[in-house]
């Protein structure tokens, strides 16, 4: 039996430690590499022939500071976007039962989250509403509400903080009663009578002040008409990040929890979300999207659909983004809270992996936490 080494903690809460193995008696531990030293080679426990390589990769592995020079992707805070949960009351704080560590937070904290990104150096924030269920009908009409709460969250922000960036989605399932991004007749879901309300919310968003309007709908022709519209009315520099490739997927799960609208949600949403199956139908979305006006596109899920942020970015060389979703999120803080994995490495590692799939930027749950993990590593 190895005795445990302190000071080799995994998981955010855990006190456990764990030691991977041992060489003669000194442990390896996880987390602080075993750094090779140049010089001669001292006599070895285990002998055997030098190899004849000219190439040795692990040269260029062999200390943090030859890692750094070699390392081809760096994720910073410029990379970061945050989504926040939005919910009624003051001083509240909501914890989410499938997303441990995430809130849903009233207005007024959303101001306080929204000062914290800014002095974390994170660009923008992305709000989602919890709305009161009473507030929810077939039509969403709550989305059209210019005093719903992500209006008065994205007042209240740009009241105090204008030179944070604010995304607002728009789509029409945190204000539906059954739950669906768009309008339901007869078990379908309508298209172009679904665009029509989302160039309504859309907006009403950009009239609250919001920078970036993200359409998450997966309507066809919604950015089209969504730009249109916001020429029209003045908005000529408010961006759109469109969830171009946006997939049907399981990942959701926990935002559903998040937003009220597992429990509401009849059916599925394959009619209108990806197949998780296709790979050159995204880059047909994302062509239409682009075609029709979107600014910045985006790839959802993240971690499972990195193909897929690949060839998007290499096929239109345009600001491409992943968004890491709240199941993503949910694995990563449930092993990390078990003590199965190192949460801090797991979530770090995650983020890199976007930026080395050509990512521009990453929505993810853990931005804050990655940002404040960027700061201490300085
Ligand atoms: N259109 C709503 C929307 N916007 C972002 C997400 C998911 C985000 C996440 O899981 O973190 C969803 C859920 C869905 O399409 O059902
Ligand atoms: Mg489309």
């Amino acid at each position: 039996m190895t005795k445990p080494v302190p000071g080799v903690r995994i998981g955010a809460k855990s006190n456990r430690f764990l030691v991977f193995g041992s060489v003669g008696n000194m442990a390896i531990k996880y987390g602080r590499p075993i750094e090779m030293r140049d010089g001669p080679r001292r006599e070895a426990a285990v002998t055997a022939p030098p190899l004849d390589l000219v190439a040795r990769p692990r040269r260029n592995r062999k200390a943090e500071w030859a890692r750094r020079l070699v390392r081809e992707n760096v994720l910073t805070t410029d990379d970061l976007i945050w989504p926040l949960f939005v919910a009624d009351g003051t001083n509240k704080r909501t914890p989410v039962a499938s997303m441990p560590g995430v809130d849903r937070i009233s207005v007024d904290q959303c101001v306080r989250d929204a000062e914290r990104a800014l002095k974390l150096n994170i660009p923008c924030i992305a709000l989602f509403p919890y709305t009161d269920p009473a507030l929810r009908d077939d039509a969403g009409s709550e989305a059209l509400n210019a005093k719903n709460l992500v209006c008065k969250s994205v007042r209240a922000i740009k009241r105090e903080f204008p030179d944070l960036g604010v995304l607002c989605d728009v789509a029409l399932d945190p204000f539906t009663s059954h739950g669906h991004d768009g309008l339901v007749e007869d078990g379908r879901i309508l298209n172009d009578e679904t665009v029509a309300v989302l160039v309504q919310q859309a907006l009403v968003q950009a009239e609250a002040g919001c920078d970036i309007i993200a359409p998450s709908d997966m309507m066809d022709g919604r950015v089209g008409a969504i730009r249109r519209a916001l020429d029209e009315a003045g908005f000529v520099d408010v961006q759109i990040m469109a969830y171009a490739a946006k997939y049907a997927s399981a990942f959701y799960g926990p935002f559903r929890d998040a937003i009220g609208s597992a429990k509401a949600l009849t059916g599925d949403k394959r009619t209108y979300q990806m197949d998780s199956a296709n790979s050159d139908e995204a880059l047909r979305e994302v062509e239409l999207d682009i075609a029709e006006g979107a600014d910045m596109v985006l790839v959802k899920p993240g971690m499972p659909y990195l193909d897929i942020v690949r060839r998007v970015k290499d096929t239109f060389g345009m600001p491409t983004f992943a968004y890491q979703v709240s199941g993503e999120y949910a694995m990563i803080a449930a092993a990390a809270g078990n003590g199965w994995i190192d949460g801090d490495r797991a979530m770090m590692e995650s983020l890199v992996a976007f930026k080395r799939a050509g990512a521009d930027g990453v929505l993810t749950y853990f931005a804050a936490a990655a940002a404040e993990k960027l700061k201490q590593n300085g």
